[in-house]
């Protein structure tokens, strides 16, 4: 895909993106790196992590693969102190690290909600205050991008993954108010149907009645997903802070349950 973006925009930056061995992560990492930034990809498969940095490395950007359960605090501070202590410390945060599995609410066990909870909204929240409390402590500016879902006509099969990603939506805008003073932006961009290993545990009959929906009938590209997050992580969107961009080829109008 061509870039409108400068090639050294994030030259001298570091950025840390959560999930960042797969999928979307990957090609926002991608994207970011040959953007001149330096990228953590931090996850919890370090195998899968070291073989994207591989890839990237390859590719000659320089790159850090970094264990990470974003569910455990005690981890996530882990991160951060070792990123500090190693001369990696971020500038950019994307959190895209996050799932869910599909069951009618009526089935979901309280634990089975809980534990997608506690990945998309805990997760994402302990994430984004070790960033911003290492920020703030040095007083640099930073940004942050929240990778959530499109949402907009809530979720049929995914209650849990709807609620959670409604409150990253609500996380954004508060963390952007409370954040601002200190030079950190906070925004979200919300991905319809995406192209990636990921979708592989829905069913496909569902994922295409979905898309025969859209205005703009094909499913994304998770490049696609890159350039939005290279746009907002950039000094090009330096006054906007708090909003949520969809990113979904008109799905917040349509709704993603494809049966109705
Ligand atoms: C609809 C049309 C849309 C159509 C539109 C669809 C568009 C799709 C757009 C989105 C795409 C993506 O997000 S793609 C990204 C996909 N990637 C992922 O989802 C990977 C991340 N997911 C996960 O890690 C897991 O799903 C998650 C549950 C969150 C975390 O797992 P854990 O290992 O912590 O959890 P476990 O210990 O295994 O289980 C915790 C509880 O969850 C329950 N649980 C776990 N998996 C379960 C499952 N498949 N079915 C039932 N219940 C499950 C367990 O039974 C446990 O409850 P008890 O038994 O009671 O103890
Ligand atoms: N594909 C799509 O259509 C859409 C995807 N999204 C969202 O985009 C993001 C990326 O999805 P996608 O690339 O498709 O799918 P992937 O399954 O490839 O990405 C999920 C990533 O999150 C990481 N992850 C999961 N749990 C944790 C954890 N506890 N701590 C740290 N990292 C974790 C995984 O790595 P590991 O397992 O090694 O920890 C993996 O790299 C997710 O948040 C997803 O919900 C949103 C809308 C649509």
């Amino acid at each position: 895909m061509m870039s409108i973006f400068a090639k050294d925009l994030f030259k001298g930056q570091v950025a840390l993106v959560t999930g960042g061995g797969t999928g979307i992560g990957f090609a926002i990492a991608r994207t970011l790196g040959q953007l001149g930034a330096r990228v953590v990809i931090a996850a919890r498969a370090l195998d899968k992590l070291e073989s994207a940095a591989e890839q990237l490395t390859a590719g000659g950007m320089a790159v850090l693969a970094a264990e990470v359960n974003i569910r455990d605090a005690e981890s996530v501070n882990a991160l951060f102190a070792r990123l500090e202590s190693e001369g990696w410390q971020p500038d950019l945060l994307v959190n895209n690290a996050g799932g869910q599995f599909t069951s009618p609410a009526l089935s979901m066990s309280p634990n089975g909600f809980r534990a997608v909870v506690d990945l998309n909204l805990q997760g994402t929240f302990q994430m984004s205050q070790a960033f911003a409390r290492q920020r703030i402590s040095q007083a640099r500016p930073g940004s942050i991008v929240n990778i959530v879902l499109c949402l907009e006509q809530g979720i049929p099969g995914m209650a849990h993954a709807a609620a959670a990603r409604a409150g990253v939506v609500n996380l954004t805008k508060t963390l952007s108010w409370e954040w601002a003073e200190h030079g950190i932006r906070v925004n979200a961009v919300a991905p319809g149907t995406i192209a990636t290993s990921g979708l592989e545990n829905y069913d496909a009959d569902n994922l295409q009645a979905g898309i025969d929906r859209l205005p703009i009938r094909r499913m994304g590209q998770s490049e696609e997903v890159a350039e939005a997050v290279a746009y907002l992580a950039s000094p090009a969107a330096s006054f906007i802070t708090g909003i949520t961009l969809p990113l979904d080829g008109g799905e917040h109008m349509t709704g993603a349950n494809p049966q109705r």
